[in-house]
């Protein structure tokens, strides 16, 4: 076999198929792809011979089949091996290279569907001349060679904003064994493990044994061991990790671990997020899974924001997700009872809930993005609801904002610098609703609530913007209905209706009057009362790409 490496970075060599030794490949690697030929020996042609890599016999010359071009965007690994033959001898060495490319299948019923990944193997055997050491180091060196242009081309495609998993170091691979509807432990054992196999990605598994597992777990781990935290779970476990990082004296440096999500629960909503920013359409299940596994491979980090949220009493949380109060909240903690069916509870608590509509009332209060319009249909409003920390605007303007004297000293993470303690009034340069009645109240940090509810289809992880959403009491079942199966595509901001509204934010703060009633942070119940919350850029970083 001759190899050789032309000055345009290629790397061209002629194999065998590893199932019919006579078959000859022509194999070149580029910067981009990986190019199969078939070659076939055909009566003698001119114009074929010509351009044959190889000698051929008398009577035939080498043609090369049409060619199988394998991108290497799509690339997760390649590895070299020793094959074995029937009897269990040295079968040769091999090259086996690792693709997902996208393809587009179809409903049974014939409807088109967005392109999913799926596994693509290329074994390639290095001609036998006798000497297997020799064939296995050639095998080594492609390999290598595959695997290091793909991660170049990964790297090159996504520009300096990412950076890669440290592939020296071990995974910690997270699992909840109770997930979803209990299969997450399936969910490794079968594709995720291939996957990660593959790719040559050292990890360990761990399962937790009960709640809270995992947060201890992270706070107390040597994290220098560590490339990354992967959950494979729902997104309630990858609450616990952060939450287990920012309780860390070295928050700072702890938050800054990777961290990786693999769909197992049944909302699934940061997964789907990940998938959402590939720019690929939309898959659900396995696909998903697929996808993010893909991702995860690929390693590519990015920096994302996290939300500092504070309740009235309890220390404060650090949320990745969502806010929620009302409607979605409700239908989030009521639906907990349909968890057997999987991700078809929050479809099944959603009408359960429609069914007994009823609004919540109470004061919302936020800080527009630097970006937003100032011309906002929401306005300041003096109140005179029980309880009120609302001031006039004349009273805000007396206001200093101070709030960084105002935590508490032995508190981890960032300062809170856009807010003011709740019980006092919001700074002056906060828009208070003049809404009071609403049907729910939705902040959102990444684009997915769920793995079919593309709430902010904008929301980038590091965006710096709550993605903050409210529907005003008066709207109607029907509606309310149409605004959630068009959230499947994202398409509700597009339906102009007069109750929903949107708005980039930077903080944000809500005092329910109403009660009882449920607030969620991702999706966890926490203390019904006053909330208040702000963003703080780019303070985690997760695998995405
Ligand atoms: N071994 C365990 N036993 C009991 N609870 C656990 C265990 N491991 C984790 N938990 C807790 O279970 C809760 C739900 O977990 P998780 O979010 O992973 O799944 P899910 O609720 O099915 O998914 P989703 O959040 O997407 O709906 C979390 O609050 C987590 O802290």
């Amino acid at each position: 076999m001759a190899a050789r490496a032309p000055p345009s970075r290629e790397l061209r060599a002629e194999f065998t198929d590893p199932v019919d030794e006579e078959v000859k490949l022509a194999v070149t690697l580029t910067d981009s792809s990986l190019t199969v030929r078939r070659i076939s020996l055909l009566p003698s042609s001119p114009s074929l011979s010509s351009s044959s890599p190889t000698s051929a016999t008398s009577s035939s010359s080498p043609s090369l089949s049409s060619p199988l071009v394998l991108s290497l965007s799509d690339c997760v690994g390649c590895l070299a091996c020793v094959a074995r033959d029937e009897d269990g001898g040295d079968g040769g060495a091999l090259v086996c290279a690792y693709f997902y490319p996208r393809v587009r299948r179809r409903w049974a019923g014939g409807v088109a569907r967005a392109a999913a990944r799926h596994r693509v193997e290329q074994r390639l055997r290095v001609a036998r001349g006798g000497d297997a050491a020799a064939e296995l180091r050639e095998a080594e060196r492609w390999a290598g060679a595959v695997t290091r242009t793909a991660a170049r081309h990964a790297a090159l495609a996504h520009g300096g904003h990412y950076s890669q998993v440290c592939r020296m170091r071990r995974l910690m691979v997270l699992v909840n064994p109770l997930s979803g509807k209990g299969q997450a432990m399936a969910l490794y054992t079968g594709p995720i493990h291939r996957m990660l196999t593959e790719a040559a990605v050292p990890h360990t598994l761990i399962t937790t044994d009960y709640q809270n597992h995992a947060r201890e777990l992270v706070r107390n781990a040597d994290l220098s061991q560590w490339s990354a935290i992967v959950i494979l779970s729902g997104d309630g476990l990858l609450f616990e990790v952060i939450n287990g990082l920012m309780e860390r004296e070295d928050w700072e440096e702890a938050i800054q671990t990777p961290l990786g999500i693999l769909p197992g629960g049944s909302g699934n909503a940061v997964a789907a997020s990940v998938h959402h920013y590939t720019e690929a359409g939309a898959v659900f299940g396995e696909d998903l899974l697929l996808s993010c596994g893909f991702v995860l491979c690929k390693g590519l980090v990015c920096p994302m924001d996290l939300l500092s949220v504070r309740l009235s009493s309890g220390p404060r949380l650090f949320s990745f997700l969502s806010l929620a109060w009302g409607f979605v909240a409700d239908v989030d903690i009521e639906s907990e009872k349909y968890r057997p069916v999987g991700a078809v509870r929050f479809l099944v608590g959603a009408l359960v809930r429609l069914a007994s509509l009823r609004s919540y009332q109470g004061r919302l209060s936020f800080l527009l993005a630097a970006d937003e319009s100032s011309s906002v249909t929401a306005t300041t409003n003096p109140s005179s609801l029980p309880g009120s920390t609302f001031c006039s605007s004349r009273e805000q303007h007396s206001l200093q904002r101070d709030p960084a004297t105002r935590t508490d000293p032995k508190e981890h993470g960032p300062v809170d610098d856009l807010m003011t303690p709740l019980g006092e009034p919001v700074p002056t340069d906060w828009t208070v609703v003049e809404e009071r009645d609403f049907v729910l109240v939705l902040a959102m940090c990444h684009s997915h609530l769920a793995e079919d509810l593309m709430v902010a289809p904008d929301a980038r992880p590091d965006d710096g913007h709550i993605h903050l959403f409210y529907v005003t009491a008066g709207v109607s079942r029907p509606a309310l209905l149409r605004l959630f199966l068009a959230m499947e595509k994202g398409t509700h901001l597009t339906g102009e209706s007069p109750h929903l509204v949107y708005r980039r934010v930077r903080a944000l703060r809500l005092e329910p009057v109403t009660r009882p009633g449920v607030i969620t942070v991702d999706g966890e119940q926490v203390e019904y009362g006053p909330v208040q919350a702000q963003v703080h850029r780019g303070c985690a970083r997760i695998i995405s790409g």
